[in-house]
């Protein structure tokens, strides 16, 4: 509950969904796996560096709970280190995965006062190989796993936001793309982007359609056999991922028997591993190629003024 209600202090979101949503970790005795996810990506990124040459000490900060980000630009003040890259967890673009963390450093900074290390985020890796390769071998393994071919149906989610979110930054048009990139290396044909997770009241109008509605209308319509989701708007098998599709999800496919996989996502995979490491590299020298996949580009180093601006509307 305290993280809970860290993360929704001030949010638009009721009162019962945060109970609701409390009742979802208590599942899983009453913690989340994400920081044990991080330690491993953090811990395969160490070894990632040592590899590379690259000779720089990892720090980790949360906004919702400990290691919280202040704690860790403390440590870093003291290490007396003066710039930091960030990594963001997340590969799109959208308040809560780019302005919000922004924010968060800017109030951790004036926490840690003058000492307070610059900090410069490396951009999103939504179209880069090292994120799209091994999220298709993802995807590839589950139609394996259901002896499917590329026709069948494959659902890519990600977390849904509110539409005033976002109609402010670029996160419906880098899902897109990664999905894209994902199905045309595959060979889909029968591939959707959809959304999971909302949590705003009924009346507020978030990203749609939702993932479990959209698997009872393709069913309606016509039966559906086997079915694939790939959470590719994640980058470890949190509680939302566990959960929501995992528990939520798959309840519903079995009452319909409908075969379905869910995909990994890329968590600790050498290839994501190994582009962390390069986004990382790309901002030390000059001589490293800014790789991306698709139409859209490298995403920005940084980012212009008014990226991912959101001003939600109190209750
Ligand atoms: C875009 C996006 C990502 C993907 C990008 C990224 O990864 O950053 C993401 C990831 C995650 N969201 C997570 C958890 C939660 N998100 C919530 C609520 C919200 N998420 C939002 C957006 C996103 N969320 C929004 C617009 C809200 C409404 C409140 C607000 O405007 O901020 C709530 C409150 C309860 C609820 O209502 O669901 C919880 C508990 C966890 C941790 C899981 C774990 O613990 O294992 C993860 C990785
Ligand atoms: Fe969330």
């Amino acid at each position: 509950m305290p993280f809970l209600e860290n993360v929704l202090r001030g949010k638009r979101v009721p009162r019962e969904r945060m109970l609701e949503v409390a009742e979802h970790y208590k599942h899983f005795g009453g913690v989340s796996p994400i920081n044990e996810q991080n330690r491993a990506l953090i811990a395969a990124l160490g070894e990632q560096f040592s590899r590379d040459g690259i000779d720089l000490p990892i720090y980790w900060g949360n906004r919702n709970w400990s290691p919280l980000l202040p704690e860790a630009l403390q440590q870093i003040a003291g290490d007396g280190k003066r710039r930091v890259l960030a990594f963001f967890t997340s590969m799109y673009s959208s308040y809560s995965g780019c302005r919000q963390y922004r924010e968060n450093i800017q109030q951790a900074q004036a926490e840690v006062g003058p000492q307070a290390p610059q900090v410069d985020k490396l951009r999103f890796g939504f179209n880069h190989p090292g994120f799209v390769g091994p999220m298709a071998e993802n995807v590839r393994a589950s139609l394996q796993s259901l002896d499917a071919d590329v026709s069948t149906p494959v659902l890519f989610t990600a977390h849904s936001i509110p539409l005033a979110m976002a109609d402010n930054c670029s996160y419906q048009r880098q899902l897109e793309e990664s999905c894209r990139l994902v199905a045309e290396s595959l060979g889909l044909t029968n591939w959707q982007l959809v959304y999971q997770s909302r949590s705003g009241p009924p009346q507020q109008p978030w990203l749609e359609p939702d993932v479990c509605d959209t698997i009872a209308a393709m069913d309606d319509d016509q039966k559906l056999e086997s079915l694939v989701i790939a959470p590719v708007g994640f980058i470890s098998d949190h509680m939302e991922v566990i959960y929501d599709l995992d528990d939520e999800a798959a309840t519903l496919c079995r009452q319909r028997s409908i075969h379905m996989a869910r995909s990994s996502t890329v968590g600790t995979h050498p290839d994501f591993v190994a582009m962390i490491a390069e986004l990382v590299r790309e901002r030390m020298t000059d001589d490293v190629p800014r790789r991306a996949l698709g139409d859209l580009g490298p995403w920005h180093d940084v980012c212009p003024l008014d990226c991912c601006l959101y001003k939600p509307t109190r209750p």
